[in-house]
């Protein structure tokens, strides 16, 4: 062997042929492994002139083919391959050797395989990487977590290869274990949440008599604005592609049932067991399910009345502008929701994530990347916000939003299309903005049937009222 790989990649799918190809483009020399040898020896056919590789056809050949202390990448399917694929390294390493897993890994199994090569001398970096098979190649955004020490070896390869934005790399140190997958997970919850705002506005526009292909000029005109982001310009493309076996639009042949992989259902998992309210996220989810259950809706099509989906377009301009300011409204909630996930989350595993860092190396690479993460990260790294909400740009943009928003609300709910991302959004700002909440009376009941007590407003402690008695109050606490 000629020279020994900096660093190397196992797993030469699409995520990981293109990271493979990233880094030798950036001058590293990149070792590359992949169970079935056929991945290997293609990517070497038709890319080994991009810069220099170190093909390995066993594990064993693999390790030995990188100078200490060894980095090596994963990119297999989550769950038990990579676990399959980590138990045949582990035995090849050496203590300080660094693997790095870049699968969509629940950040519980991370924590777990951290904690399990930690007591091995070696390191486990879990890392979140978004961009696709074109930001893999191109400039992703990463998230790695594991210890301090191993980003020390590894963050200066990884940002070499990072999408920039503003000569600033799209990756930084998350926090220690399961930090950068857990950020890669609420990430995801965010690209729920956004591309059902972003269905739901195409649905209120179609529902209003725009043409799928007028609807993508309007996509193409909010991307010039504040609504600038990665999703919105591919929603514009996906909306002027036409199928050409009917010549319909595309988006009007494709099946209305969403799939998903399952990381937008963890982030709603997580956030019940944090406690954290991510309503619009669930809401994503459960819109994704529900547009599957054929079962449900053959059964209601046809039987269940309601208003025949027609939205007046007497000001088409201001039901256009009304939507996109419904649409950016809706988005900050659920980035403020992801973003509080992740804050409850940092407390709970003593991570320290730094939010507006995470904001940072959102802004590019990533599939939700998007201009409006400039202001959110400048707005954390100006307070310690306990909500986005009240950073003082947000809250100004959302009060000048809000007519438009609860008319856009108010619009699907009278002709009868579905907004669960729009409504649960302005909810939850209705919700955190309210003087107070009918959960006293939530309170009451509880205590009526299960002496689960309840607080007071004007002294401490706990209290019950004796509800098959005399009806007094005693004190509890
Ligand atoms: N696709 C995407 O856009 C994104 C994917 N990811 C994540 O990146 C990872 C890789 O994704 P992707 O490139 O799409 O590939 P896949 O998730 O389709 O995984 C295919 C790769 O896994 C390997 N593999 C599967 N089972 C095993 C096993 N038991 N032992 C060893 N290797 C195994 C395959 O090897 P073989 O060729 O021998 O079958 C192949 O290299 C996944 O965890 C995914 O969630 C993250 C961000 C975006
Ligand atoms: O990780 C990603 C981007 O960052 C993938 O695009 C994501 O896994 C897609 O998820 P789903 O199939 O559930 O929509």
């Amino acid at each position: 062997m000629s020279s020994l790989a900096n660093i190397g990649v196992t797993g030469l799918a699409v995520m990981g042929s293109n990271l493979a190809r990233n880094l030798a483009r950036h001058g590293h020399t990149v070792a590359v492994h992949n169970r079935s040898v056929a991945r290997t020896r293609a990517l070497v056919e038709q890319h080994g002139s991009e810069g220099v590789f170190v093909p390995s056809e066993s594990t064993a050949e693999f390790v030995a083919s990188l100078e200490r202390p060894r980095r090596i990448i994963v990119m297999v399917k989550a769950g038990d391959p990579t676990d399959a694929v980590i138990d045949e390294l582990v035995p090849l390493l050496e203590e300080g050797d660094i693997v790095v897993d870049g699968g969509n890994a629940h950040f519980a199994d991370t924590r777990r395989r951290e904690s399990w090569l930690r007591e091995h001398g070696l390191h486990f970096v879990g890392t979140g990487i978004s961009g696709g098979e074109v930001g893999a190649l191109e400039g992703p955004s990463i998230m790695p977590g594991g210890s301090r020490e191993s980003y020390a070896a590894l963050g200066p390869i990884l940002e070499s290869i990072a999408a920039k934005v503003d000569g600033e790399a799209c990756c930084a140190w998350m926090g220690p274990d399961g930090a950068g997958h857990f950020v890669k997970m609420v990430h995801n919850g965010i690209e729920y949440a956004d591309m059902q705002f972003i269905a739901e506005a195409y649905d209120l526009l179609s529902a209003a008599g725009l043409s799928a292909a007028e609807a993508a000029d309007v996509f193409r005109e909010w991307n010039t604005g504040e609504l600038d982001s990665f999703l919105i310009e591919i929603t514009a493309e996906v909306l002027d592609q036409v199928d050409t076996a009917t010549a319909r639009p595309l988006v009007d042949v494709i099946v209305d049932a969403a799939e998903q992989k399952g990381t937008g259902r963890w982030t709603v998992q997580t956030a019940l067991e944090l406690g954290v309210p991510v309503s619009t996220i669930a809401e994503s989810v459960f819109a994704r399910s529900g547009s599957g259950d054929t079962a449900v809706r053959d059964a209601a099509r046809g039987v269940l009345v309601g208003p025949n989906r027609t939205v007046s377009a007497g000001d088409r301009q201001g039901l256009v502008d009304d939507v996109r300011d419904a649409l950016w409204s809706s988005k900050v909630v659920a980035y403020a929701q992801g973003l509080e996930q992740i804050r409850k989350a940092s407390e709970e595993y003593g991570w320290d994530v730094d939010i507006a860092t995470v904001a940072r190396i959102w802004r590019g690479g990533c599939i939700i990347r998007a201009r409006l993460l400039a202001q959110i990260s400048d707005e954390y790294a100006a307070e310690r916000l306990a909500t986005l909400l009240v950073a003082p740009s947000i809250a100004e943009g959302l009060a000048g939003r809000q007519g438009a928003w609860r008319r856009v609300v108010a619009q699907g709910v009278t002709s009868g299309v579905p907004v669960p991302g729009f409504s649960s959004a302005l909810a939850y700002y209705d919700t955190v903005r309210a003087e107070r909440l009918p959960a006293a009376l939530v309170q009451g009941l509880r205590d009526n049937f299960g002496a689960h007590t309840y607080g007071r407003t004007d002294r401490a402690g706990a209290f019950h009222t004796l509800w098959s008695g005399d009806r007094t109050e005693v004190s509890t606490s």
